[in-house]
């Protein structure tokens, strides 16, 4: 079996906070990432998080404070890296919105991006991980993350119908076929053929998603910086999702909150609570 490795483990909430690294077959390098492990024993329910831009795996589980709660609802946490890292690919480190940590949780297909493939990481290998190393029912599994992430949870349920029982998420780049970070993210990774960019797109995939009904829970900061500069488009996947009803939005703008983890930490035990509902059975 592949390298897998424990490199820190802490209790907290009567459970333990665990992180670690193995060797992926799907990005080709060494991965890391942090898990949550609730005090009741298994199987249990898993919730994948999906990081924004620059993080690694420890922003959500150190920022977030969803341990407490986490362990009330008995829910696991898998928390993974954003991008694969040290590919030696030409300029991998040069932007903070495209290469190392910002994975977009897509495939690439343009020739020197190929080894980004984020998409199948997080819904194949990951999982697979998880159900070999972890006491989970694979049967309940939901997503959720922020602004990159939140693009990435939206993509890997709407592409996996069935995968995940209910999809959330912070600020999430929801159209980025129209923003800045997604046109520059998809030229790098997929090239010109914006016909293909749809496939990555969360507003798009919700408009033709054929899949199970599931709700999703969209929480955005009213003062957040990107959603000023149009990075984030929430509207779209609103428009998107009034048009298909299989899928349930429920879209709160937040008055006052910006795009950091103080406005997460704010309403995160009510995401917890949201999935909990949906992986009660
Ligand atoms: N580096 C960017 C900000 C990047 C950013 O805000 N990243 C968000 C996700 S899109 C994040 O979670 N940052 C890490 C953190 O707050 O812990 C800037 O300087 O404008």
């Amino acid at each position: 079996m592949a390298e897998f490795t424990e490199l820190s483990r802490s209790k907290s909430h009567g459970g333990s906070v665990v992180k670690y690294r193995h060797n992926s077959d799907v990005l080709g390098c060494a991965m890391q990432f942090s898990a949550f492990l609730p005090p009741a024993p298994g199987p249990r329910p898993v919730l994948f998080w999906l990081s924004g831009l620059t993080c690694t795996e420890d922003n959500f589980i150190q920022k977030a404070g969803a341990l407490k709660k986490a362990a009330e609802l008995g829910l696991l946490l898998v928390c993974p890296d954003t991008s694969p890292r040290g590919l030696g690919i030409e300029g991998e480190d040069e932007s903070w919105d495209f290469g190392t940590g910002a994975g977009f949780y897509l495939d690439a297909t343009a020739e020197k991006w190929k080894r980004y493939r984020m998409f199948s990481y997080i819904t194949k290998e990951l999982p697979e991980l998880v159900r070999t190393h972890f006491p989970v029912d694979p049967a309940r599994a939901s997503i959720s993350g922020h602004s990159m992430g939140g693009l990435g949870s939206l993509v890997c349920a709407l592409r996996n119908p069935g995968m995940f029982r209910s999809i959330s998420a912070f600020a999430p780049i929801s159209n980025p076929i129209q923003c800045p970070w997604g046109v520059k993210a998809f030229t790098g990774y997929l090239g010109d053929n914006k016909a293909a960019w749809k496939d990555w797109d969360p507003s798009e995939l919700a408009a033709k998603y054929e899949g199970p009904p599931i709700s999703i829970l969209v929480d955005q900061g009213s003062e957040d910086s990107f959603l000023h500069q149009k990075q984030l488009l929430p509207e779209a996947l609103e428009t998107a999702v009034a048009g298909n009803d299989r899928l349930n939005l429920q879209l709160r703008i937040q008055d006052g909150y910006d795009h950091s983890y103080f406005f997460i930490q704010t309403f995160i035990d009510g995401h917890l609570e949201f999935h909990a509902r949906a992986l009660s059975t």
